[in-house]
């Protein structure tokens, strides 16, 4: 039987539906939008279309966005400027700096300056912190969407092996800490697998859920992935045929239970997240 086509893109039009009547009903008792200042440094064509989809995304559930577009020649000292103005500014209850940044700027020094509660990224030390203490705070987006998109279609992770494949601080490491959490949807066995891991197709077989986010185009086969097995492909790969993600998805789609696409998995989820952190960082400022 064809596995279950997890969508990203219709859940999360689902989820801006929702954060539209609570970004409606705030607004009417507050008297003000919530606010996401998005920083884009240089020219990256990939960061340009992902600013594009936030901007669409914040207008349809009424979020007020304000991107600031620097030249890849920036100082560091004129974006750390921008950054302690915005995190002055009352208008604005989120801030999501673009990553990467170009060479020459030094992306930690800035998101250490980015105030923990308009950290929609989730990324400050603090907020990274908190998440790996079970304490709340402000998630990363692509982790915290992977998990309600799970969510959303009843699969639960609880009893379960989990096996990341990436330890990147933005996607592996952050959805490392979420999987093993003692919560609703947590309690998973959680290995951590990247470049340095022996036998990585070993690992990757013991998989209950597996979680790819290596930028490999087309690096998980069936003969790497438990039949029966939920793929959840966070990479994102441009190639000559288009964008595709890191499994092998038409041939896992005849041996895995549930799989996400690429397009149309993950990265939908991911903004949709953003949405809600941005609703969740003005709920705190307004104490409501
Ligand atoms: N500070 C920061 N926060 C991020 O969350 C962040 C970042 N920097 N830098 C880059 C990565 C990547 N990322 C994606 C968001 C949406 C899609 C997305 O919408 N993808 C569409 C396709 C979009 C397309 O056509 O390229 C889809 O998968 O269907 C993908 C990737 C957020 N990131
Ligand atoms: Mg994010």
């Amino acid at each position: 039987m064809a596995a279950l086509v997890l969508d990203g893109k219709k859940t999360a039009a689902k989820i801006r539906l929702e954060l539209q009547r609570e970004v409606a009903d705030l607004a009417a008792s507050r008297g003000f939008f919530p606010g996401l200042a998005v920083i884009l440094v240089g020219e990256d064509p990939a960061s340009q279309v992902y600013v594009r989809n936030k901007e669409r995304a914040c207008a349809e559930v009424g979020i007020v966005s304000r991107s600031l577009r620097l030249p890849g020649d920036v100082s560091q000292d004129h974006l750390e400027g921008l950054i302690r103005d915005l995190n002055a500014d009352e208008k604005i209850h989120g801030i999501l700096l673009q990553l990467p940044l170009p060479g020459g700027l030094q992306a930690q020094r800035c998101l250490e300056l980015i105030a923990p509660e308009k950290d929609v990224d989730g990324f400050h030390p603090e907020n990274m912190g908190r998440l790996t203490l079970g304490l709340p705070g402000l998630r990363p987006c692509t982790p915290a969407g992977v998990l309600e998109l799970l969510a959303r279609h009843d699969l639960s992770v609880a009893g379960k092996k989990a096996v990341i494949v990436g330890r990147s601080n933005i996607v592996g490491k952050p959805l490392a800490m979420m999987l093993a959490q003692p919560d609703s949807r947590g309690n998973a066995t959680v290995t951590l697998c990247h470049s340095r891991t022996p036998d990585l197709a070993a690992e990757m077989r013991r998989a209950d859920f597996l979680f790819l986010a290596v930028g490999r185009p087309l690096f998980a086969t069936a003969d790497m992935v438990a039949p029966g097995a939920v793929v959840v492909d966070v990479g994102i790969n441009r190639t000559d045929q288009g964008l595709v993600g890191d499994a092998d998805f038409a041939s896992l789609l005849e041996t895995v239970s549930a799989i996400t696409p690429v397009p149309g998995g993950v990265g939908p989820m991911t903004i949709a997240q953003l949405l809600g952190n941005t609703v969740q960082a003005y709920r705190a400022a307004v104490r409501c």
